[in-house]
């Protein structure tokens, strides 16, 4: 079986892009936070706190990801939930609940003035949120052509918080994780960084 995983790492770290990559080519089912989070039928009371970079309460995140959480079944990539302890708690024990189980969390390791680059540069699509990689003119999810830059993108003050919120969250989740830790280098060529996720993850 195929290993169950949790991504943590900044804003801009390459995680959406590997989740998709797992998706596609190993059939994992991806739970992407923010994804759910800017689909979701409340995003209208969310988007002041969103846009700001800041965090949801647990109590709200918690509760939006329930319904996603309850259609977990076999090999699954957790992104961008869970980020503090509380979620962590809240997980284990819906995971323990129905007998499922996080095998590893990867830390994607990268420079904060890097990943605020790319940021600066990132486009999503309009259509789908998904992350529009630079060399492609078209959604490899959706297939639209049309890409904008996320709200919380576009200000460097709100990207430069989102980097700190992470940064200050981040430490409790490594301590809670770490009997499953896998650190990698977020640097490196998608590639590589697939293959070094792949080599852990598939049996
Ligand atoms: N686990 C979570 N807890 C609280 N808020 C969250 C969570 N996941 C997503 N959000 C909200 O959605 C926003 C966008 O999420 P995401 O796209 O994953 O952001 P980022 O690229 O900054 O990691 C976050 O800044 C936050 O407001």
């Amino acid at each position: 079986m195929n290993k169950n995983m949790l991504f943590l790492g900044l804003p801009g770290s390459g995680k959406g892009t590997q989740a998709s990559l797992l998706r596609m080519h190993h059939g994992y089912e991806v739970v992407d936070a923010g994804h759910i989070v800017r689909n979701s039928k409340e995003f209208s009371e969310f988007k002041k706190t969103v846009n700001k970079g800041d965090l949801l309460s647990d109590s709200v995140i918690n509760s939006v990801m329930s319904s996603y959480l309850f259609n977990l079944s076999h090999s699954f990539v957790l992104d961008g939930y869970p980020r503090t302890i509380g979620q962590a708690e809240f997980l284990n024990s819906f995971l323990v609940d129905n007998q499922l189980h996080l095998d590893v969390v990867f830390q994607f390791v990268m420079d904060e003035n890097k990943v605020i680059q790319r940021i600066s540069n990132r486009y999503i699509c309009e259509k789908c949120y998904n992350v529009i990689n630079q060399d492609h003119n078209i959604c490899s999810i959706c297939g639209s052509k049309n890409f904008v830059r996320r709200g919380d993108d576009s200000d460097l003050d709100i990207v430069k918080h989102r980097v700190l919120v992470y940064t200050n969250t981040v430490s409790g989740l490594l301590e809670y994780y770490s009997d499953r830790l896998v650190k990698i280098d977020a640097s490196l060529s998608i590639d590589d960084v697939n293959k070094l996720i792949v080599d852990v993850v598939l049996d």
